[in-house]
């Protein structure tokens, strides 16, 4: 439904970019999970505008509070519900946008569908909401951790700048290491460099985010609609600003021949595995036990402070002018995103599993 989202860990998030606040509440938490505040803080500050010089200059402190579902450090099974005011809004920024529609925002779309819009910060529309989404995702990953499941994100490509290297190849301790949340430190410093002058241009540019989880149990997805590659599409194609979706081998896959894409199954320990695995760690919809990994690629940002033209409320061209504080290219504050639906998808699918008492995970 229409601010909702997921099964049976199911999140509600609300709140508008230049409002009171923005939160989430969580339904479907299972009870006794220890809520660990500085880890969703951490998570938090991860997400937060104003991080860096590379990201939107916005100040929020984003301090989170939890109202309620929590008790002594535990969760209660009652709905956790999260907060953050906001502290920051400059909304006379966008006072010139009250009749007029930035192209390739989303103002044009709202305004047709509701007949009445919030254009301060872009409002319901505006990325701000996405702090509900890491909120709720970081609980979310507090209870995978007591499974062994991790989840790790990456910048993995920004414009043309391609970090050819594969997961495997990387050391995912150190994405956190350098603003752009690219693991390769060469790299990195390439790509922050590259964004800086794009921002100085008055533009923006896109990028892809890489994301892996690993140990997730054989069995979790759902065989036939509700696939597992096809909800874990459908979280990422809710991010805002994003375009793209691909798993395991993705586009690159339809180049190779059966004989070289298939994933051969060997017998390690006890264990069944895959000696490859094209398949990005899900079959038939199912989590095969192998990692599973998948890209996300980010459009570059809508507004962009230079004149372009556009149309009004009343049909008539115009031209705005960019303003405001933005993000030159969204990549390095939305790795956490991606981690974080990542884990909501995760969870709903563990808990749907156990609900339907399948063979495994008992
Ligand atoms: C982390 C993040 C930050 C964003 N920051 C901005 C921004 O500063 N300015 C902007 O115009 N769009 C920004 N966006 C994108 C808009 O929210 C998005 O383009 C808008 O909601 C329209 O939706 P669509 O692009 O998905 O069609 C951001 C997106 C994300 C994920
Ligand atoms: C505030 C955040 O990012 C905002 C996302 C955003 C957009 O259009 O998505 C536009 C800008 O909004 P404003 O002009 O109101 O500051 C960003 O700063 C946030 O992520 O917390």
């Amino acid at each position: 439904m229409a601010n909702s989202y997921g099964n049976l860990f199911r999140i509600t998030t609300f709140g508008e970019s230049h409002g009171l606040a923005v939160g989430v509440v969580i339904d479907g938490c299972p009870a006794g999970i220890e809520i660990d505040l500085n880890f969703i803080q951490k998570e938090l500050d991860r997400r937060r505008p104003g991080q860096s010089a590379i990201v939107t200059q916005r100040k929020e402190s984003d301090q989170i509070q939890i109202l309620s579902g929590v008790f002594e450090g535990k969760s209660t099974g009652s709905p956790i519900a999260m907060l953050v005011w906001n502290e920051n809004a400059k909304s006379k920024d966008y006072t010139h946008l009250a009749e007029a529609f930035r192209p390739s925002h989303a103002d044009f779309t709202y305004q047709m569908k509701y007949g009445i819009r919030d254009y301060r910060g872009g409002g319901r529309s505006s990325a701000r909401e996405t702090l509900a989404r890491v909120a709720a995702g970081a609980v979310a990953k507090l209870f995978l951790k007591r499974l062994g499941i991790e989840i790790q994100a990456y910048t993995s490509q920004i414009g043309e700048l391609i970090l050819q290297k594969s997961y495997q190849e990387l050391d995912l301790s150190q994405v956190e290491n350098n603003e752009v949340r690219c693991p390769d430190n060469e790299m990195a410093q390439k790509m922050i460099a590259y964004i800086k002058e794009i921002r100085k241009q008055g533009d923006t540019i896109g990028g892809v985010i890489t994301c892996v989880c690993k140990n997730v149990p054989v069995g979790l997805g759902e065989p036939v609609f509700d696939k597992l590659h096809a909800e874990l599409g459908k979280a990422m194609l809710s991010i805002n600003a994003v375009k793209g979706f691909e798993y395991g081998s993705g586009f690159e896959g339809v180049k190779m021949k059966g004989s070289e894409h298939n994933d051969l199954f060997y017998k390690e320990n006890d264990k069944i595995r895959t000696k490859t695995n094209f398949s990005g760690g899900i079959q038939g919809g199912i989590s095969n036990g192998e990692d599973i990994y998948f890209r996300v690629a980010f459009k570059p940002v809508a507004t962009i402070m230079q004149n372009q033209e556009s149309i009004n409320l009343q049909g008539e061209n115009i031209e705005i002018t960019g303003k405001g504080r933005h993000d030159p290219c969204v990549v390095p504050r939305a790795v956490p995103i991606v981690e974080a639906m990542a884990a909501i998808v995760l969870i709903d699918f563990y808990l749907i599993h156990k609900a339907l008492n399948n063979k495994y995970l008992q």
